[in-house]
């Protein structure tokens, strides 16, 4: 009741504007200069990440002999190539394969997200679009990144096309995140509602994508390497765009060209663990128990090549000399942060004191309490590539103001009925964290987004918070606690300050998991 209460004084609002230069500025206690900068630089990470450039990396073609080379492998193209793609970034990487590859290409079919082809037009983005007698045909569904109808029926012309090729031809498979719910063919008897409850309750039960996809892949025709084993006797060549934490090519969009290594035990383990086993369909139960006495055991992908390129990586590194550009020292801090959002969140705001004391006056400690509870929480939260140390040590010797960014996708344990995603709930948490904590005299802010434009159902890409949030929401009679206790962000962010916090972008044609930016600065 209290959040129907709450959400109340907002619904009268206008919707949300997108970000655009020079639109009316909001006022803020702690400085609009770096809002504004967080923005920007958000926008322009995710724009040095966009599918074209990063596929013109990985690809090129010797027009003269028709040789087409990916890294250092080389294939002879002689109007024996197609083409099939799945992803939130897919259509951008298709356009500029088509471009690159021209006349070579026969044929190409790709699943996509709804509305991802008005979205680029709206945003007037030429370049992520095919060209009007493409012959590469779109398929949208999956909306929400949910599987649907449309999604499934894309899923059954990829396995067609993939079904007819022969040993002379050549399957380039674009592969980016979202693959999974844009590529769904279960197994019968297993229909697509049940594998979309299955997959959302493992969800909203705080599974990660790893264990979701072992899922997945047990109960679909495609994932899991049936991709390329429909292909087979052609060879594959597949290019992935990563949104997973180390770019495992067996997890993203489910490995659809990469053997599974996982047994029915694997499937079961994580089933009880969710406290779901008991409750399985009996057509979950009959696909699984087939696969046990599978005597063809795993797919082969001995034809397939997979090749990632571009993640996370890329997007923070981009972000690092963008934010030295405006005159941040940057450093990035790890670009696989993982774990639950509360845990994350906690880091944050903990990194944030501690690096603020070190920026105040370098060389002293926030207390000796708060360094150790943020070395203890880094070591339980094991990030493997974090940079700790070296990021204290860059701000302690910093003399000016500082910008630290990671990346990855914390997991979200939904209780609530709330609207939200990762990132506004992320950045809602670290603001309340960010409230209760001595921060002298130091500006801060913390901005978390979805590099694809849309954080879990709703229409933003993430929210930046500073220090002051909760108190200043107070004054607007919004409870965050209140809001966080249903997993409630984006109804807060959209009512707080009108949704001047919420990142607002619309679908951005690329993938590659999520950005966090804390910026430090001295008043
Ligand atoms: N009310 C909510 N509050 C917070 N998080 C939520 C809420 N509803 C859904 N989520 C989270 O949003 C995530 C799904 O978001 P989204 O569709 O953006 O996924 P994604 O990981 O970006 O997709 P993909 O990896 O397939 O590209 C899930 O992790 C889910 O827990
Ligand atoms: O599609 C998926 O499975 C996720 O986005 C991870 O790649």
């Amino acid at each position: 009741m209290a959040i129907v209460l709450q959400a109340l004084p907002c619904l009268a609002r206008a919707p949300l504007r997108p970000l655009l230069p020079g639109r009316p500025m909001v006022r803020l206690a702690s400085g609009m200069a770096l809002a504004e900068q967080a923005q920007h630089l958000f926008e322009s990470t995710v724009g040095a990440v966009l599918p074209g450039p990063m596929l013109h990396r990985a690809l090129s073609l010797d027009p003269s002999s028709g040789l087409l080379k990916v890294r250092d492998r080389s294939f002879q193209l002689r109007q024996n190539l197609y083409l099939v793609g799945f992803g939130k970034a897919v259509l951008g990487m298709a356009a500029a394969a088509e471009e690159l590859l021209g006349q070579h290409l026969v044929q190409g079919v790709i699943s996509v997200p709804k509305g991802i082809r008005a979205a680029m037009e709206r945003a007037g983005k030429q370049e992520m679009l095919l060209k009007p007698h493409s012959r590469v045909q779109v398929f949208e569904g999956a909306e929400d990144n949910l599987p649907d109808r449309d999604a499934l029926r894309a899923a059954l012309a990829i396995r067609q096309l993939a079904e007819g090729l022969t040993a002379d031809d050549l399957l380039l498979v674009l592969i980016s995140g979202g693959g999974s719910a844009l590529l769904p063919a279960p197994i019968p008897p297993v229909t697509l509602e049940e594998k979309q409850t299955l997959t959302k309750l493992l969800a909203a039960r705080g599974a990660n994508i790893q264990e979701l996809n072992t899922i997945r892949k047990a109960l679909s025709q495609l994932k899991g390497g049936g991709l390329a084993q429909a292909a087979y006797p052609a060879q594959v060549v597949s290019l992935i765009l990563s949104d997973v934490v180390g770019d495992p090519v067996e997890v993203i969009a489910s490995g659809p060209t990469v053997a599974s290594v996982h047994n029915v035990q694997d499937c079961l383990h994580i089933l009880n663990h969710y406290g779901l086993r008991a409750a399985l369909p009996r057509s979950v139960k009959t696909v699984l128990a087939r696969a046990d006495s599978d005597p063809h055991g795993p797919h082969t992908c001995g034809h397939v090549l997979n090749v990632i390129i571009g993640s996370n990586t890329l997007a923070l590194a981009e972000a690092q000399r963008q934010a030295e550009a405006l005159g941040y020292r940057a450093v990035v801090l790890s670009a696989a942060i993982q774990g639950d959002v509360k845990s994350v969140a906690r880091f944050y705001g903990l990194l944030a004191q501690v690096a603020g004391a070190q920026l105040t006056l370098p060389g002293t400690r926030a207390s000796v309490e708060e360094d150790e509870q943020l070395r203890e929480l880094a070591a339980e939260l094991q990030l493997p590539d974090l940079q700790l140390k070296e990021a204290l040590e860059t701000v302690a010797g910093a003399r000016g103001p500082v910008c630290l960014l990671a990346g990855g996708e914390p997991t979200v344990q939904l209780q609530g009925s709330g609207k939200g995603g990762r990132n506004q709930e992320l950045a809602l948490r670290v603001g309340a964290e960010l409230g209760q904590r001595p921060l002298g005299s130091v500006d801060v802010l913390f901005l978390s987004g979805g590099t694809d434009g849309q954080d879990g159902p709703t229409e933003a890409a993430g929210a930046w918070v500073v220090p002051e949030l909760a108190s200043q929401a107070a004054t607007e009679g919004l409870d965050v606690a209140t809001f966080l206790s249903h997993n409630d962000s984006h109804t807060f962010f959209r009512c707080f300050r009108g949704g001047a916090h919420l990142l607002h972008t619309g679908l951005t044609g690329t993938n590659v998991m999520d950005v966090h930016f804390l910026f430090l600065r001295l008043r």
